[in-house]
């Protein structure tokens, strides 16, 4: 990594605030709002986490509800490449398909349109943390169950200790800005 990344990257992690036992005891709770409300830190993460991308015809990024849609739509915008929602069940209006995970705190589904893209289109799939990858792993089987093909996954926060990464596949292209334990 160049010095000039590694200089954003401290700056970003600073900007990334522990919360102990949120939302629940025992949880070390990763809270990016001071990132969000910095204006330096907001522009930059948008920028370091759109280059690795740029030259890669990603044809949609898909971001995961709610904080994956905080720097996706505006990742897909860097990338000309339009946006796709995955949402918890039943907030998507069309015809749906649904994958089931679970989280570090807790068991969820998620639900993506089944019109959201064209079989064989280059899929970057966005979150703003990848903790025990059982939502990253969901996507993936949604993205894959309507044909798509996942060039790219990409994070802001890794919570290495959860070993989420090992869940995708390691063929696929990663970029994580910051590991945490
Ligand atoms: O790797 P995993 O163990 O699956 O956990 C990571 C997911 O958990 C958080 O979302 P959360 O479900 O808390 O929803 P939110 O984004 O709406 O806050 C985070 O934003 C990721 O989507
Ligand atoms: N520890 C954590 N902090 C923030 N978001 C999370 N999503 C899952 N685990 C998390």
């Amino acid at each position: 990594m160049d010095a000039v990344k590694q200089q954003i990257i401290r700056l970003l992690k600073e900007n990334i605030r522990n919360i102990p036992d949120f939302p629940k005891p025992g949880i070390q709770f990763k809270d990016i709002t001071p990132l969000l409300k910095n204006p330096d830190t907001l522009e930059l993460t948008s920028q370091v986490l759109a280059h690795p991308f740029r030259h890669m015809d990603i044809d949609y990024v898909v971001g995961l509800e709610s904080r994956g849609f905080l720097f996706g739509t505006n990742l897909a915008q860097d990338l000309h490449a339009g946006f796709v929602p995955i949402r918890k069940p039943g907030k998507l209006p069309a015809e749906t398909i649904t994958a089931t995970y679970a989280l570090e705190y807790g068991k969820d589904e998620i639900q993506m349109h089944k019109d959201a893209f064209e079989k064989g289109d280059r899929i970057l799939i966005h979150d703003d943390l990848i903790a025990t990858g059982g939502s990253a792993k969901a996507a993936t089987e949604l993205v894959e169950g309507l044909g798509g093909n996942v060039v790219g996954y990409s994070f802001i926060v890794e919570l290495t200790a959860l070993h989420g990464v090992d869940k995708l596949p390691a063929d696929v292209k990663k970029e994580i800005l910051i590991s945490l334990d």
